[in-house]
């Protein structure tokens, strides 16, 4: 059996000198600071306008807090924000490396990759910062499917060291390793997983979220109580503030794709609790109320 083959490929390794990313919200806006930090120019879009100035102001404070420890230079933190563009027209989203982080629906991750494959050469490599959606599924259909690849970021993006770097079966294996080569670029620790549910972090991390949930709703503790515990047991966050900083909504959505890619399995099956914080709105530190409240420092903070 031979491996798929990338356009760009032919001879020499692949080169990432300019990267859009898609989707300005919790993910987005730390893969677009990571990448302008480490000198690459970035196009972050949105196609929600009013994501964009929200996107600028919260990478400039990222930044800023990297002068604040010293990290960067004000030099720098000026330069890196020189390379950032920020649109809301999907035309202008050419780049080498496009990173796409949308919601967590396979429909719109692939119809937004046919669009960008209409005005993006062959060479361009798609990666998605899918938690769970297979790479293998996301990338049919897509024209030139071997250039899909996943390249998950944790979060806080610029500050977690981990991305997982999934090939699926189209995957070519110099796409991979060229987006396994920017990771470590970026200041990353990349790890190759395979396209299994979940990949490796979210099918163990799960259960973090899915017990903790079956324990509220039984009323064995409240919220606040499973959380402190669980701090005390040595977990950075409990998993009820931990859902709040990811995005409840977004947590919610990677449960019931591994619930289905996990044919039915009981033991993912996403909690009527969480649905119903989706349901109000309550969204975590984005929307200004999740399993907590975030009056006082507006959406974003805690
Ligand atoms: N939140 C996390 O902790 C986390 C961690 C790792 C991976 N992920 C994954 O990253 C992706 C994004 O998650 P998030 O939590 O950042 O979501 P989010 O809801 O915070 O942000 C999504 C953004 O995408 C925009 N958007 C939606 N559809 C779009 C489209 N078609 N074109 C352009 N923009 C579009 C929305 O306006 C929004 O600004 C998901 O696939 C998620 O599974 C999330």
């Amino acid at each position: 059996m031979t491996s798929p083959t990338h356009p760009a490929a032919a001879s020499q390794p692949i080169s990432i000198e300019t990267v859009a990313i898609v989707g300005a919200g919790t993910m987005g806006l730390g893969i677009a600071q990571v990448c302008v930090q480490h000198g690459l120019p970035t196009i972050l879009f949105d196609i929600n306008a009013d994501m964009l100035p929200k996107a600028r102001q919260a990478i400039a404070a990222g930044l800023g807090k990297l002068v604040e420890k010293q990290k960067l230079s004000p030099e720098e933190r000026d330069a890196a924000l020189a390379r950032l563009t920020l649109t809301d027209k999907l035309p202008e989203v050419r780049a080498d490396l496009i990173v796409e982080a949308v919601v967590e629906r396979l429909d719109v991750k692939q119809q937004l990759f046919r669009q960008l494959a209409e005005q993006n050469p062959a060479a361009s490599i798609f990666a998605s910062n899918t938690s769970s959606l297979p790479i293998t599924r996301l990338a049919a259909g897509i024209p030139h499917p071997e250039r899909v690849v996943g390249m998950h970021f944790f979060n806080p993006a610029p500050i977690m060291k981990l991305v997982e770097v999934i090939s699926g079966v189209a995957t070519a294996p110099d796409v991979a390793d060229a987006v396994f080569a920017l990771a470590g670029r970026l200041g990353k620790r990349p790890v190759r997983a395979a396209d299994a549910p979940g990949f490796i972090v979210n099918r163990v991390a799960r259960h973090y979220y899915v017990e903790g949930l079956k324990l509220a709703e039984e009323q064995v503790a409240p919220v606040e109580v499973i959380d402190e515990l669980l701090e005390s047991a040595g977990f950075r966050m409990g998993p009820f503030r931990l859902m709040d900083l990811i995005g409840v909504d977004s947590n919610y959505l990677v449960t019931s794709a591994m619930y289905e890619a996990f044919h039915f399995d009981a033991k993912f099956r996403p909690s009527r609790l969480q649905q119903q914080k989706v349901d109000a709105g309550h969204h975590g530190r984005k929307s200004g109320r999740g399993f907590y409240e975030y009056p006082a420092s507006g959406p974003g903070k805690g």
